[in-house]
């Protein structure tokens, strides 16, 4: 097997690339290099692993014949494409826990350096202007911290504000009152914040909604003499209104790590006396460096050797102890999405998965990839499971997954039925031993088969001497029969017939068939 081949595109400890190797990846370390360069270059990997430098757009997507997964060590994603990244069927992973105390810390170390006015005072004292009396600063302890975004980031900033001896009011429309209790902090509205804090830190990823979440109209809202740290996502403030809002005293001081444009070269903050920032600093600690890109690395390899997701933002989560176990069931999955798909002819409306005994067991969200896939297949060569939930959606498939506990005929069953024009389709699979799928019921026949390679699926009816005459057919042809299966409702009925054959079968041949004596339905499979 070849090995996975994985491109490390930004500055990252050098940790990851060896995770990389000792998992069984090849690994590149190529960085700062132009979207062009980048985008000549994607074809050839499986990985790409990035910090915040490189931009993932749609061109680079578009170039990224082989790519399987992108993984962000950090925590925002908003240098990546995650709708298109989902539509090529790429994972998008990031490393949610491993920087947030160190950016935590970063958020505390600026208020600190804006309440006592440090960097202007350090340059002018290094300047020999010894300038004791231009810098009076203001306590933190027994101020209110408004907190805006109480995630991760947000609740450790909490605590070690609330450890400073500070009250801590927060705005997070997703924080719960129970929450805000065991936090220690105060919920509150967005305006009750402003007119409160002395102090205002965000913690909030950039959105429609928190875009702009600091704007003119919001600044004016807040308690004069606040001062304001943004550790988060440049855009979460208007920049020139914050500049205006500085001259005007309304705002004390503002402190920020990150810029709407990035890298910031020039900036309407930049010199004045109340302003300081860093060039997006906050995850730049040697442990949270190490603890990302040793993340990062063990999730992407992870991945891309074993099968496991972690972290993913566009896919459900899989262990490596699941993904073997997951494996053949997700064949039998794809098997069935791929064969109702065949058989349907497109034109359907819904589709519902059901997982019985021991499938019942198992994540339903990748068998649900898998089987949507197989559907999906009949319309996209680029369909895999993570972007055939997206692309069934797109089509306006209403999509059910049933989970019964109880074991019916078989210890372990998927079924998928597809709504149709002409009534609802249902096929059945289930394993034998533990790792070997198979079909078990069509459209409410009990026939048992392999779906593999090329197969013909037809249904006549059942009458004395129909298999010699389609062998005849298929042999004069010069078509070898691999498996033969039969299937039928009850005798004399309608009868179902599944072969495998070691070609396609040509469409010439598909008409003989067709014009048997008692044939109602012929089709090519292919699996
Ligand atoms: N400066 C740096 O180097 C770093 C920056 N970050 C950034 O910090 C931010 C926060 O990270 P985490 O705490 O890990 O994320 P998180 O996802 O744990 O928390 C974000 C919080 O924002 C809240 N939120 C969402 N929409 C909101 C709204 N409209 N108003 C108020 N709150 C809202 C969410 O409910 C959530 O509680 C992210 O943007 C991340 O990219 C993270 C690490 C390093
Ligand atoms: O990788 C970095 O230095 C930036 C970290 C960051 O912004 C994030 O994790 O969201």
């Amino acid at each position: 097997m070849t090995k996975p081949k994985v491109l490390i595109s930004d500055k990252m400890d050098p940790n990851a690339a060896k995770i990389f190797e000792e998992r069984g990846c090849d690994v590149d370390v190529i960085t700062g290099e132009t979207p062009e360069e980048l985008k000549a270059r994607i074809g050839e990997y499986d990985g790409l692993a990035i910090r915040s430098s490189t931009k993932v757009t749609s061109e680079i997507l578009d170039a990224a014949t082989n790519l399987k997964v992108i993984g962000r060590a950090g925590i925002g994603v908003d240098n990546v494409d995650i709708p298109y990244a989902s539509g090529k069927g790429v994972v998008v992973m990031n490393t949610p826990f491993g920087n947030s105390i160190t950016t935590a810390e970063h958020a505390i170390a600026m208020m600190f350096a804006l309440a006592r006015q440090i960097p202007a005072a350090n340059t002018r004292t290094q300047a020999g202007e010894w300038p004791k009396n231009d810098f009076m600063g203001v306590e933190v302890t027994g101020k209110t911290l408004g907190l805006i975004g109480a995630g991760n980031i947000g609740s450790i900033v909490a605590a070690r504000a609330l450890g400073l001896r500070m009250k801590v009011v927060a705005y997070d429309p997703f924080l719960t009152e129970e929450r805000a209790i065991e936090m220690g902090v105060e919920k509150a509205d967005l305006d009750t914040l402003l007119s409160r804090a002395d102090f205002i830190t965000l913690h909030t990823p950039l959105t429609d909604e928190t875009r702009n979440i600091l704007s003119r109209e919001n600044l004016a809202k807040t308690k004069p003499g606040v001062r304001i740290v943004n550790c988060a996502r440049g855009g979460l403030i208007d920049e020139a209104a914050l500049a205006d809002a500085l001259d005007s005293g309304q705002v004390a001081g503002a402190a920020l790590d990150v810029f709407q444009t990035e890298p910031a070269k020039e900036s309407p903050l930049f010199g004045k006396s109340n302003f300081i920032c860093t060039p997006h600093l906050g995850a730049s600690t040697t442990e949270a460096q190490v603890n990302v890109a040793l993340q990062v690395a063990e999730q992407m390899a992870d991945y891309l050797v074993n099968g496991g997701v972690t972290n993913a933002l566009n896919m459900p989560s899989l262990s490596a102890e699941e993904a073997p176990k997951l494996k053949p069931y997700m064949t039998l999955a794809e098997n069935l999405g791929s064969l109702v798909g065949q058989l349907a002819h497109g034109n359907l409306t819904k589709i519902s998965i059901e997982r019985e005994g021991a499938a019942a067991e198992l994540s339903g969200k990748p068998i649900e990839g898998a089987v949507l896939a197989g559907l999906m297949r009949q319309y996209s060569d680029t369909v895999n499971m993570v972007n055939a939930p997206f692309l069934a959606k797109e089509r306006g498939l209403d999509i059910r997954s049933v989970r019964h506990e109880k074991e019916g005929t078989y210890n372990t069953l998927i079924r998928v039925t597809v709504g149709t024009e002409q009534g609802d389709r249902s096929v059945a699979g289930t394993l034998f031993g533990t790792d070997a799928p198979r079909l078990v019921e069509m459209f409410g026949v009990g026939i048992e088969a392999e779906l593999a390679g090329d197969m013909l699926y037809i249904v006549n009816l059942d009458a004395p001497g129909f298999i010699g005459r389609i062998g005849t057919l298929l042999g004069e042809n010069g078509i070898n029969i691999g498996t033969f299966h039969l299937g039928r409702r009850q005798a004399g009925g309608e009868a179902v017939l599944l072969l495998s054959v070691d070609a396609p079968i040509p469409q010439d041949v598909v008409k003989q068939a067709c014009a048997l004596e008692g044939v109602k339905v012929v089709m090519p499979l292919a699996f």
